[in-house]
């Protein structure tokens, strides 16, 4: 594969230009939320200034273009993820987090009982996780977690024990955004069909990094946020097998989301839209379709290629240095774009601390997985995670900053 242009993609984020204390500004903290491209920003100013309306097909030229975009853009992501049912197959929410506690609260509170097991993985985001707990606390249903291993892989044989004829849910990150370990959720779907429960995928740091083919997987469910993939923030997708949504609940009512309303009782409006109540991220569909368009013409593959490229450089770096532990596979195709580490002897929040007095952006915390922290035995991790623009200079930075922190912390 031909390799990216990683310089000219820069030239598409004025932001990378930015300096703080007379140093470029060094973005590795993707994984929380990626920049947006200049086409992005400008498909969405062009909403605004030349067909903003609110949607459900107002009887007025502005609202129909604006009702055209937003369809089109559930077109475009279904397209995008291989969901064969196009629009129908995509909900629009907030986030990857809203698209979890949507399902959580549609599917999870009306079909799990007591006798339900729902099976996790250790290295679930609390989007995920708390979800998931607070849901089964409610109805009585079990959770149960899926090992992760010392490699930082899932203990497969353990899935196989955990997933039983009790269990009606495996839910499983298909990235994680700790270890960057990229899961076998293929394998983890055919293992809950066998038993005739249902797949949840968090695709969060999955969909913006490479290839997703939900059909592929045959998820039931799958979700990720725009933020995370050269989008805008405030909007996420559920990905849904249409029979499974179409038999659905929802969860959040209003307009929009009817068919018929009599002071006696309602009828639900037809898929998506039924999961979309009220005036829904018009812009940030714009945004999104966009972002899609952008990342396609780039190519999934050669991002992927590109992102596992500066994990492996970036993790034989730190590893050359002796006394960083770093956290999650060897590289290889079973690590994403990401490393989280630590440096001996020196807190995670003191080391980012550091890295951001030479203006190197990286997230130091537990990153929404503390069970998985505590397993590791580590209060907090430094992450650095790479996207299209980064390079291995830039790693090279963040490697030459650990000095400061030695003689500082050490
Ligand atoms: C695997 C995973 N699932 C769910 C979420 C939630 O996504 P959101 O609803 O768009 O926020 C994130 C965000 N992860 C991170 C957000 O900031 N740092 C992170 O690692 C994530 O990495």
């Amino acid at each position: 594969l031909e390799a990216l242009d990683v310089e000219a993609i820069r030239e598409e984020f004025p932001i990378l230009e930015r300096e703080f204390d007379d140093q470029q500004v060094v973005y590795l903290d993707n994984a929380a939320t990626t920049q947006t491209p200049d086409p992005v920003v400008d498909a969405m100013s062009d909403y605004y200034r030349r067909y903003n309306s609110n949607v459900h097909r107002g009887i007025h030229h502005l609202s129909q273009e604006a009702s055209e975009a937003y369809e089109e853009a559930h077109d475009r992501v279904a397209e995008f993820i291989g969901a064969s049912g196009g629009r129908e197959e995509v909900i629009f929410t907030k986030n990857t987090t809203e698209s979890e506690n949507l399902l959580a609260y549609s599917w999870g509170l009306n079909e799990l009982g007591p006798e339900d097991e729902v099976v996790l993985t250790e290295m679930e985001h609390h989007a995920s996780l708390v979800t998931w707990q607070q849901i089964a606390m409610r109805t009585g249903a079990s959770v149960e977690y899926i090992r992760v291993d010392e490699e930082g892989r899932l203990d497969m044989d353990h899935a196989e024990e955990l997933i039983t004829d009790e269990t009606a849910l495996v839910s499983a990150v298909h990235v994680s955004n700790t270890l960057g370990t990229v899961n076998p959720v293929s394998e983890l779907t055919d293992l809950a069909h066998e038993h005739d429960a249902l797949s949840f995928i968090d695709g969060a740091q999955a969909v913006p990094n490479q290839p997703v083919d939900v059909e592929e997987i045959d998820a039931d469910f799958y979700a990720f946020s725009g933020h995370k993939m050269a989008g805008p923030t405030g909007i996420g997708v559920l990905y849904g097998k249409k029979e499974l949504l179409e038999a659905m609940e929802p969860y959040l009512y209003g307009g929009g989301m009817i068919r018929k309303v009599t002071f006696e009782e309602s009828t639900w409006g037809d898929l998506p839209w039924k999961f979309e109540p009220g005036t829904p991220p018009i812009a940030e569909a714009v945004g999104l379709h966009a972002a899609v368009d952008w990342l396609e013409e780039i190519g999934m593959d050669r991002i992927r290629e590109h992102e596992q490229d500066l994990a492996r450089y970036a993790y034989e770096r730190l590893e050359d240095e002796g006394d960083v532990e770093i956290y999650g596979p060897e590289p290889g195709p079973d690590r994403g774009g990401l490393v989280s580490f630590n440096l001996e002897n020196v807190h995670a929040h003191d080391l980012t601390s550091i890295m951001n007095d030479h203006t190197i952006a990286v997230r130091a915390g537990d990153h929404c997985t503390q069970p998985l922290h505590d397993k590791l035995g580590v209060p907090a991790s430094t992450r650095a995670s790479f996207y299209v623009y980064n390079t291995r200079e830039e790693v090279d930075k963040l490697v030459a900053a650990l000095d400061d922190a030695r003689q500082l912390f050490a």
